[in-house]
């Protein structure tokens, strides 16, 4: 599991082209992708907390960003996704919804087939 944070990055951090860069970084760099309420160890709310144990039972690499760290990323986030809410799940680059439509995806297959190609690599077991 990585964790992201935004601290050591200093140099136009906070600007809201830094964050939009970060956002398409952030979803292209990591097979899956979640922008959640909190840290994945202590989840702040029950969307975010349930769409990151659906995602957990398939055994890929997850990342995760807390968009309470930077509010701002909020913005940058919802421009990305047009979607208003969190979590917000990014699968292979491509916006897959919140934690209903996980649910959803996870209850019908559709996740175990978008999440099919993605392997553990070494670095992150
Ligand atoms: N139905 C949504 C539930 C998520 C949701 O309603 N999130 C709310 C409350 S945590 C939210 O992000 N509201 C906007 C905000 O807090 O900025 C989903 O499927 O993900
Ligand atoms: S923080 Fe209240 S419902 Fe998510």
């Amino acid at each position: 599991m990585r964790y992201f944070s935004t601290d050591p990055i200093d140099n136009f951090e906070g600007s809201s082209l830094f964050l939009k860069r970060l956002v398409e970084q952030d979803v292209k760099e990591n097979p899956v992708m979640i922008y959640m309420k909190g840290v994945p160890e202590f989840p702040y709310c029950g969307f975010s907390s349930l769409a990151l144990r659906l995602l957990r039972q398939y055994n890929v690499p997850i990342s995760a960003r807390n968009i309470f760290e930077d509010p701002e990323i909020i913005h940058a986030i919802r421009d990305h996704s047009s979607w208003p809410t969190f979590p917000q799940i990014f699968i292979n680059g491509e916006f897959i919804g919140g934690s209903d439509i996980i649910l959803n995806m996870h209850l019908n297959g559709e996740l175990k087939e978008k999440l099919k190609d993605i392997t553990v690599s070494e670095e992150s077991k």
